[in-house]
């Protein structure tokens, strides 16, 4: 049986970034009025995710998505074209009008993940990146209309890939969220 199909940057293989990413570009689809952003610095948190709302490439289950410092990135050409996909959402995702990829997503409520803004390193022209590390929502992809008969097989795939599966974020980042919230609340202890 051929092995399920989960992102075409990691089905065959989960590349290992370079270790001295110092940055690049990311660009959109389009062939003309192509936006371009500069992306100072290498990519942190980078895993696969399967909810609804990243964008993901023509035909993909899930989405392959990073984190950068929102100061570190630049829009440096066709900004114009990019609109935010859902203003309620906590990810200001910036989308191409013409083709649909997004660019950037700055977090700026107040929030653990303040500061950041999630982009998708297969948009690079340049390789070496840090690789995705673990899959987080993979439940979700059922919002998407994956059979939930299909969840085993693509979990047992993740972890073929040596990507750990979580049905939220992995435990660095949900220890980064509860410890947000145990500071707000009062009840954080060193
Ligand atoms: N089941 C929902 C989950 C959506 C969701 O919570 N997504 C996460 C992960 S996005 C990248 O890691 C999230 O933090 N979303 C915040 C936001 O989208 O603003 C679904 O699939 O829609
Ligand atoms: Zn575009
Ligand atoms: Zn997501």
């Amino acid at each position: 049986m051929a092995s399920v199909s989960l992102h075409p940057s990691i089905d065959s293989g989960v590349k290992p970034g370079s270790g001295s990413f110092t940055g690049g570009t990311l660009s959109c689809l389009c062939t003309t009025g192509t936006v371009r952003l500069k992306i100072k610095g290498d990519v942190a948190h980078n895993h696969a995710c399967g909810c609804t709302k990243c964008w993901k490439p023509a035909g993909a289950m899930f989405s392959v998505v990073a984190v950068v410092p929102s100061d570190n990135v630049e829009i440096v050409e066709n900004g114009d074209k990019l609109a935010v996909v859902d203003s309620s959402a906590l990810i200001q995702r910036h989308a191409c009008k013409e083709c649909g990829v997004h660019m950037h997503g700055p977090v700026e409520r107040d929030h653990a993940f303040k500061g950041l803004s999630f982009i998708h390193p297969e948009r690079f022209a340049e390789s070496g990146s840090a690789a995705p590390g673990f899959a987080a929502f993979v439940s979700s992809v059922i919002e998407s209309g994956v059979s939930p008969s299909k969840m085993d097989s693509i979990r047992a795939r993740f972890k073929e890939l040596g990507l750990e599966p979580y049905d939220c974020l992995n435990p660095t980042l949900m220890d980064v969220l509860a410890t947000f919230a145990a500071k707000k609340a009062g009840t954080y202890r060193e």
